[in-house]
This record gives C-alpha cells, structure tokens and sequence, in this order.
C-alpha cells in the first residue's frame, strides 16, 4: 500500500516554566492523579528550567529517521504531533490535511501494549482525525516493537557499554531493567490473547531479550515512576527500593537499563540518574545508567523497518512468540484491553 507522510506521535512535555502546569493539567486530565502528586512532578520539570527534554530527544530521531529515509531513497515526509504538549497531534493532523496527506503512517514512541503505550495513541489518533473532519488522512498506526531485534540490539548495546565501564573498575554490576509502572488492575486487565500482563510480559520479554542477546543470566525487572493515589497498587518493586535490595545482599553495583524508555526524557533523567543513582552513592555501590534506545542508529532503521511491513510488505521480524499488536487504522482499538 502506498502511504503520503508518517505521522511520529509521541507524548509531548513542556518547554519553559509557564508550560509545566498546563501541560500537567492536560496528561493526568480524568486519570485521578492526586494534587500533591502533581506537585512534586511539577518541582521536577521546574529542575531543569520546566523544560523536557523529550521534544529535542524526538527531533534528533525524526532527523536520523529522515536520513534513513532518504539513504533508502523513500519519499516519505515526516511530520511531529503529540498527545500532551505542542505540537499537538490535533494541530499537525490538521496541517498534514492542508498540504494535501490522505493517508499516513503513524509511529508512536512507546513499544509497548497496554493504555498509556498503545491504547491512549489510538485514542489520540481518533480525537485529532475527529477534530480535523471530513479532510483529516487515514491514519494507519505502526505496531508494538518490544521484540523487534533492532530496539533488543541497540539495548545490548547500551547495557554492553554500562556494565563494562564498571567492570573495569573491578566491579560486578548487577543488571537491573526498568519500565514505567502502571496500575496493578490496569496490567491485570489488558491483553489481546485474553491472558492478562500484556504491558508486563512485553516488559519481561524484552529484558529477557536483552539479556540473553549479552549472554547474562541473573537480571531483575523492576518498574519506576510510579504515580496515583497511594492506596492503589502499582507494579512493583521500585527500581529505589530494588537497589535498597540488592546492598543488603551484596552486590556491590548496578546497571539500569530504562529499556521501558525510548529516550532520556525526564522520568529517564529525575527518577533514575538523581534518586536511584543517589541511592546507590549512599550505599556505597556502583552505578551506571544504560543509554536508551532512541539515540542509537538502529532505532531509526527499526522505524524504517516498520514502515516497510506496511509499504513494502516485508514480513515483521520479531524475536518473541507474544504478538505484537498495536498496528489498527483511524484509531480503532485493536482487541479488547490491548
Ligand atoms: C506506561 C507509561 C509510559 C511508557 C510508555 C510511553 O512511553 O508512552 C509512560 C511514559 C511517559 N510518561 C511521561 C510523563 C508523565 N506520565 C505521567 C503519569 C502516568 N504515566 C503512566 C504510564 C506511562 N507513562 C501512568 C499510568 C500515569 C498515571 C496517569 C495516567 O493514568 O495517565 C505524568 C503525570 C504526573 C505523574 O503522575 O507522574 C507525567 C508528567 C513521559 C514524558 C516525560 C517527559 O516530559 O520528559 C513519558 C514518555
Ligand atoms: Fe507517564
């Protein structure tokens, strides 16, 4: 099939000060975030000047997209919209509508299933495609790529760096994977093989990739970031508590891969290189943080790759037997829960 544009979705953050309050306001719209919460996230964006890294993080891999594309000699125009932060994604479909786009490809940056990776950008999708009318393009979203083995590659990668910077040192870092964590009940819920811990399993799954892409056998999978009501449960044990852990059995380092994370955007940068990393200092243990995926070359070519299923009909190369769902047109969710 031919496609006129992609569309790279992502989840937005602010900019400068006067942005974080709104564009806080806008992520936990309806979500039942308490206000002391909010809070605290807030003193955490205003840390870096109440600017996110996340929008330059995407500029560099729609720049690096862009390359690949054009080494491939695809003619495919790139265009930004977010959920939560300008360029909103409302605002980008409307323009992809003036400049004459029918139908496009979406990438979303989240390689996972469950709402806040996959379900909430369907949803997104469907609210722009309704907010633009009659001209808004077919929006054809591309699907989870948890397993694919580029983004397992270029996780290696960084983990290979990570654990030989300590090794060096003499230490023996233990290998310890992060994602953001969810609501226990949300993850209970989701899947579209009707099993439940869909976002959890993908999670598992990709760290169990990883590590068996650099040959270790002893790594954990701990969860990160967690937000809500504290009497509700999330996924647990925090990657803080974890290393908390870990001293009291001796080990003696640590590397975290944020495998959860497509870039070093502000959860990457607040919760794991300030307090887990000043966790570890305190307990006198090594620390070093893996790189995230989106930095490195074969993230863009993964893009490309997804793309190809779509425009080429190349047949998906995934390294898991879970499937990898995610991929509906106009924001039609895919299963039931996914
Ligand atoms: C699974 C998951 C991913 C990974 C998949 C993906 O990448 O999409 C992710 C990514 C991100 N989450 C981000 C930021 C935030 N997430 C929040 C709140 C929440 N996240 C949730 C889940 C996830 N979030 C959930 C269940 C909530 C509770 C509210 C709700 O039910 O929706 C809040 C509100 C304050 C707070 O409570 O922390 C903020 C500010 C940023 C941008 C950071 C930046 O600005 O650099 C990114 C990439
Ligand atoms: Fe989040």
């Amino acid at each position: 099939m031919s496609f006129d544009a992609l569309l790279f979705l992502s989840f937005g953050g602010p900019e400068g000060p006067e942005d974080v309050r709104p564009f806080l306001e806008n992520v936990t719209r309806g979500r039942g975030v308490p206000p002391e919460r909010l809070d605290e996230v807030a003193e955490h964006y205003l840390h870096f000047g109440g600017v996110s890294p996340i929008n330059r993080l995407n500029r560099d891999i729609m720049a690096a997209l862009r390359s690949e594309l054009d080494a491939q000699g695809r003619r495919l125009p790139v265009y930004f919209g977010n959920r939560n932060w300008h360029p909103m994604i409302e605002d980008t479909v409307g323009e992809m509508a003036d400049d004459g786009v029918r139908r496009a490809l979406v990438f979303a940056t989240s390689a996972w299933g469950g709402y806040s990776g996959c379900k909430q950008y369907h949803e997104d999708i469907a609210r722009a495609r309704t907010a633009v009318g009659e001209r808004a393009p077919e929006l054809v979203k591309l699907r989870q790529f948890f397993d694919h083995p580029l983004f397992v590659e270029a996780n290696a990668e960084a983990v290979r760096t990570a654990l030989a910077g300590l090794r060096e040192s003499g230490q023996q870092p233990r290998l310890v994977f992060t994602a953001h964590s969810i609501p226990v009940r949300a993850d209970e819920q989701e899947g579209p093989d009707g099993r439940g811990q869909w976002y959890s399993r993908q999670v598992a799954e990709a760290a169990r990739l990883v590590a068996e892409e650099l040959g270790i056998e002893t790594y954990d999978v701990v969860w990160q970031s967690r937000s809500g009501p504290p009497q509700v449960p999330w996924l647990e044990p925090d990657v803080v508590d974890h290393i908390e852990d870990l001293h009291a059995k001796g080990v003696d380092s640590v590397v975290v891969s944020p495998i959860g994370f497509v870039s070093d955007h502000l959860e990457v940068i607040w919760d794991l290189d300030n307090e887990a990393q000043e966790k570890a200092a305190e307990l006198g243990m090594g620390f070093a943080r893996a790189a995230t995926a989106g930095t490195d070359p074969r993230f863009a070519r993964m893009i490309v790759e997804l793309i190809a299923e779509h425009t080429d009909g190349t047949v998906p190369r995934k390294l898991s037997e879970l499937p990898a769902a995610g991929s509906t047109t106009n924001g039609e969710p895919c299963a039931p829960g996914c």
